[in-house]
Protein backbone atom coordinates (compact mmCIF):
# COMPACT_ATOMS: atom_id res chain seq x y z
CA UNK A 1 0.00 0.00 0.00
CA UNK A 2 1.37 3.41 -0.79
CA UNK A 3 0.27 6.69 0.70
CA UNK A 4 1.05 10.01 -0.37
CA UNK A 5 -0.05 13.25 1.79
CA UNK A 6 -0.51 16.57 0.00
CA UNK A 7 0.12 19.06 2.72
CA UNK A 8 1.72 22.37 3.57
CA UNK A 9 3.07 21.26 6.21
CA UNK A 10 4.75 18.01 5.37
CA UNK A 11 6.57 17.58 8.84
CA UNK A 12 3.53 16.33 10.04
CA UNK A 13 3.99 12.97 9.10
CA UNK A 14 7.42 12.66 10.32
CA UNK A 15 5.26 10.32 13.19
CA UNK A 16 4.34 7.83 11.10
CA UNK A 17 7.89 6.58 11.21
CA UNK A 18 7.32 5.52 14.73
CA UNK A 19 6.18 2.54 16.57
CA UNK A 20 3.39 -0.45 14.47
CA UNK A 21 3.21 2.17 11.22
CA UNK A 22 7.33 2.52 11.29
CA UNK A 23 7.59 -1.50 11.51
CA UNK A 24 4.98 -1.85 8.99
CA UNK A 25 6.77 1.07 6.46
CA UNK A 26 10.40 -1.04 7.74
CA UNK A 27 8.44 -4.19 6.47
CA UNK A 28 7.64 -2.75 3.45
CA UNK A 29 4.00 -3.46 4.03
CA UNK A 30 3.41 0.22 3.74
CA UNK A 31 5.34 3.15 1.52
CA UNK A 32 4.26 6.96 2.70
CA UNK A 33 5.41 9.99 0.97
CA UNK A 34 4.70 13.60 2.36
CA UNK A 35 5.15 16.37 -0.04
CA UNK A 36 4.43 20.00 0.36
CA UNK A 37 2.33 21.45 -1.59
CA UNK A 38 4.44 25.10 -2.12
CA UNK A 39 6.45 22.52 -4.38
CA UNK A 40 3.65 23.17 -7.46
CA UNK A 41 4.04 26.84 -6.81
CA UNK A 42 6.01 29.14 -8.83
CA UNK A 43 6.09 32.82 -7.55
CA UNK A 44 8.35 33.80 -5.21
CA UNK A 45 6.23 34.01 -1.99
CA UNK A 46 4.93 29.97 -2.96
CA UNK A 47 1.61 31.44 -2.98
CA UNK A 48 -1.31 28.67 -2.19
CA UNK A 49 -4.24 30.24 -1.33
CA UNK A 50 -6.22 33.45 -2.80
CA UNK A 51 -9.32 35.13 -1.76
CA UNK A 52 -12.42 33.66 -2.47
CA UNK A 53 -14.93 34.51 -5.01
CA UNK A 54 -17.84 36.12 -3.58
CA UNK A 55 -16.66 37.38 -0.42
CA UNK A 56 -16.23 36.33 3.07
CA UNK A 57 -13.46 35.93 5.48
CA UNK A 58 -10.46 34.22 5.24
CA UNK A 59 -8.78 31.98 1.90
CA UNK A 60 -9.18 30.06 -0.24
CA UNK A 61 -6.48 27.01 -1.70
CA UNK A 62 -5.92 27.71 -5.18
CA UNK A 63 -6.21 24.68 -7.62
CA UNK A 64 -3.38 25.05 -9.85
CA UNK A 65 -1.12 23.47 -7.38
CA UNK A 66 -3.19 20.49 -6.21
CA UNK A 67 -3.69 20.16 -10.26
CA UNK A 68 0.39 19.97 -10.66
CA UNK A 69 0.69 17.89 -7.63
CA UNK A 70 -1.85 15.34 -9.06
CA UNK A 71 -0.20 15.66 -12.56
CA UNK A 72 3.21 14.90 -11.25
CA UNK A 73 1.80 11.98 -8.69
CA UNK A 74 -1.00 10.58 -10.35
CA UNK A 75 -0.66 11.14 -14.13
CA UNK A 76 -3.90 12.11 -16.24
CA UNK A 77 -5.01 8.75 -16.95
CA UNK A 78 -8.54 7.97 -14.74
CA UNK A 79 -7.54 5.23 -12.30
CA UNK A 80 -10.63 4.24 -9.62
CA UNK A 81 -8.51 1.88 -7.61
CA UNK A 82 -6.53 5.44 -6.98
CA UNK A 83 -8.69 6.34 -3.97
CA UNK A 84 -8.11 10.67 -3.05
CA UNK A 85 -9.15 11.43 0.50
CA UNK A 86 -9.72 14.86 1.50
CA UNK A 87 -10.26 15.12 5.35
CA UNK A 88 -13.13 17.60 5.66
CA UNK A 89 -15.75 19.32 8.79
CA UNK A 90 -18.08 18.78 5.76
CA UNK A 91 -17.41 15.33 5.08
CA UNK A 92 -19.48 11.97 5.32
CA UNK A 93 -18.83 10.81 8.77
CA UNK A 94 -15.35 8.65 8.93
CA UNK A 95 -16.16 5.19 10.07
CA UNK A 96 -14.94 1.42 11.24
CA UNK A 97 -16.30 0.36 7.64
CA UNK A 98 -14.52 3.53 5.55
CA UNK A 99 -10.99 1.91 7.57
CA UNK A 100 -11.58 -1.27 6.28
CA UNK A 101 -12.62 -0.82 2.55
CA UNK A 102 -9.98 1.78 2.30
CA UNK A 103 -7.54 -0.72 3.92
CA UNK A 104 -7.19 -3.07 0.67
CA UNK A 105 -6.27 0.17 -1.24
CA UNK A 106 -3.06 -0.14 -3.14
CA UNK A 107 -3.06 3.55 -3.05
CA UNK A 108 -4.33 6.35 -0.78
CA UNK A 109 -3.44 9.84 -1.10
CA UNK A 110 -4.55 12.30 1.36
CA UNK A 111 -5.04 16.17 0.40
CA UNK A 112 -5.05 18.28 3.35
CA UNK A 113 -6.92 21.63 2.88
CA UNK A 114 -5.98 24.35 5.43
CA UNK A 115 -7.46 28.17 5.31
CA UNK A 116 -11.26 27.83 4.33
CA UNK A 117 -10.76 24.86 2.00
CA UNK A 118 -9.71 24.01 -1.35
CA UNK A 119 -11.14 25.30 -4.56
CA UNK A 120 -14.55 23.29 -5.26
CA UNK A 121 -13.11 22.51 -8.79
CA UNK A 122 -9.77 20.22 -7.22
CA UNK A 123 -12.55 17.67 -6.13
CA UNK A 124 -14.56 18.35 -9.10
CA UNK A 125 -11.42 17.34 -11.16
CA UNK A 126 -10.34 13.85 -8.92
CA UNK A 127 -13.73 12.76 -8.83
CA UNK A 128 -13.69 12.56 -12.76
CA UNK A 129 -10.21 10.70 -12.70
CA UNK A 130 -9.60 9.01 -8.98
CA UNK A 131 -12.14 7.26 -6.47
CA UNK A 132 -12.48 10.12 -4.20
CA UNK A 133 -13.89 10.22 -0.16
CA UNK A 134 -14.34 13.62 1.40
CA UNK A 135 -14.93 12.08 4.88
CA UNK A 136 -15.13 13.73 8.35
CA UNK A 137 -13.71 12.79 11.73
CA UNK A 138 -16.62 14.53 13.96
CA UNK A 139 -18.70 17.10 14.33
CA UNK A 140 -15.62 19.54 14.78
CA UNK A 141 -13.37 21.89 12.60
CA UNK A 142 -9.61 21.38 12.60
CA UNK A 143 -6.89 24.16 11.52
CA UNK A 144 -6.16 21.50 8.57
CA UNK A 145 -6.66 18.50 7.35
CA UNK A 146 -2.91 16.62 8.89
CA UNK A 147 -4.53 15.11 11.84
CA UNK A 148 -7.29 13.93 10.52
CA UNK A 149 -5.03 12.52 7.99
CA UNK A 150 -3.15 10.99 10.38
CA UNK A 151 -5.88 9.23 12.73
CA UNK A 152 -7.72 7.93 9.59
CA UNK A 153 -4.12 6.65 8.39
CA UNK A 154 -3.90 4.62 11.66
CA UNK A 155 -7.26 3.46 11.23
CA UNK A 156 -6.65 2.04 7.82
CA UNK A 157 -2.97 0.65 8.14
CA UNK A 158 -3.95 -1.39 11.48
CA UNK A 159 -6.38 -3.50 10.02
CA UNK A 160 -3.58 -4.43 6.33
CA UNK A 161 -2.49 -7.72 7.03
CA UNK A 162 1.04 -8.02 8.56
CA UNK A 163 0.67 -5.06 10.56
CA UNK A 164 -0.90 -5.86 13.93
CA UNK A 165 1.41 -8.30 15.61
CA UNK A 166 -1.76 -10.05 16.79
CA UNK A 167 -4.95 -9.69 14.38
CA UNK A 168 -6.81 -11.48 17.04
CA UNK A 169 -7.12 -8.51 19.24
CA UNK A 170 -9.17 -6.65 16.10
CA UNK A 171 -12.04 -8.95 16.56
CA UNK A 172 -12.84 -7.74 19.86
CA UNK A 173 -12.50 -4.22 19.31
CA UNK A 174 -15.39 -1.24 19.19
CA UNK A 175 -17.16 -1.28 15.89
CA UNK A 176 -15.93 -4.63 14.88
CA UNK A 177 -17.97 -7.30 13.02
CA UNK A 178 -17.59 -10.11 15.63
CA UNK A 179 -18.52 -7.42 18.61
CA UNK A 180 -21.79 -6.81 16.52
CA UNK A 181 -21.26 -3.48 16.04
CA UNK A 182 -20.93 -2.63 19.69
CA UNK A 183 -18.44 -0.80 21.78
CA UNK A 184 -15.81 -2.55 23.57
CA UNK A 185 -16.66 -4.45 27.08
CA UNK A 186 -14.43 -2.87 29.96
CA UNK A 187 -11.16 -4.61 30.22
CA UNK A 188 -9.18 -5.37 33.32
CA UNK A 189 -5.68 -7.23 34.58
CA UNK A 190 -3.72 -7.57 37.67
CA UNK A 191 -3.60 -6.93 40.10
CA UNK A 192 -7.49 -8.49 41.44
CA UNK A 193 -7.72 -5.67 43.96
CA UNK A 194 -6.65 -2.41 43.35
CA UNK A 195 -7.24 0.72 45.62
CA UNK A 196 -10.55 -1.11 46.74
CA UNK A 197 -11.76 -1.84 43.27
CA UNK A 198 -11.91 -5.74 42.40
CA UNK A 199 -11.84 -7.06 39.00
CA UNK A 200 -15.43 -8.47 38.00
CA UNK A 201 -14.98 -12.01 39.91
CA UNK A 202 -16.50 -13.90 36.32
CA UNK A 203 -13.61 -12.98 34.88
CA UNK A 204 -11.16 -14.89 37.47
CA UNK A 205 -13.69 -17.28 37.63
CA UNK A 206 -12.20 -19.21 34.07
CA UNK A 207 -15.76 -20.27 32.94
CA UNK A 208 -14.67 -18.85 29.18
CA UNK A 209 -19.00 -19.18 28.54
CA UNK A 210 -19.98 -16.86 31.83
CA UNK A 211 -16.86 -14.71 30.64
CA UNK A 212 -18.44 -14.23 27.36
CA UNK A 213 -21.82 -13.78 28.03
CA UNK A 214 -20.91 -10.93 30.09
CA UNK A 215 -18.40 -9.50 27.98
CA UNK A 216 -21.63 -9.70 25.56
CA UNK A 217 -23.89 -7.57 28.31
CA UNK A 218 -21.44 -4.89 28.95
CA UNK A 219 -20.86 -4.57 25.13
CA UNK A 220 -24.44 -4.18 24.93
CA UNK A 221 -24.84 -1.94 28.09
CA UNK A 222 -22.48 0.44 27.07
CA UNK A 223 -23.62 0.87 23.96
CA UNK A 224 -27.18 1.16 24.73
CA UNK A 225 -26.00 3.91 27.55
CA UNK A 226 -23.39 6.03 24.87
CA UNK A 227 -24.02 4.84 21.36
CA UNK A 228 -28.18 4.01 21.28
CA UNK A 229 -27.79 4.88 17.57
CA UNK A 230 -25.46 1.59 17.17
CA UNK A 231 -27.89 -0.96 18.17
CA UNK A 232 -29.63 -2.12 14.94
CA UNK A 233 -32.46 -4.31 17.32
CA UNK A 234 -33.98 -1.87 19.39
C1 LIG B 1 -9.67 21.08 7.84
O1 LIG B 1 -10.17 19.77 8.20
C2 LIG B 1 -11.02 19.72 9.28
O2 LIG B 1 -11.28 20.72 9.95
C3 LIG B 1 -11.61 18.41 9.57
C4 LIG B 1 -11.23 17.27 8.83
C5 LIG B 1 -11.84 16.05 9.16
N1 LIG B 1 -12.77 15.96 10.13
C6 LIG B 1 -13.14 17.06 10.82
N2 LIG B 1 -14.10 16.93 11.79
C7 LIG B 1 -12.57 18.31 10.57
Amino acid sequence: MRLDYLTIFPEFFDVLGISLLGKAVDNGIVDIHAHDLRTWTHDRHRTVDDTPCGGGAGMVMKPDPWGEAFDDLLGADPDPSVHVVIPTPSGTPFRQDDAAQLSHADRIVFCCGRYEGIDHRVIDYASEHWSVHELSLGDYVLNGGEVAALAMTEAIVRLVPGVLGNPESLSEESYSQDQEGLLEYPVYTRPASWRGWDVPEVLMSGHHGHIAQWRREQSRELTRRRRPDLLTDE
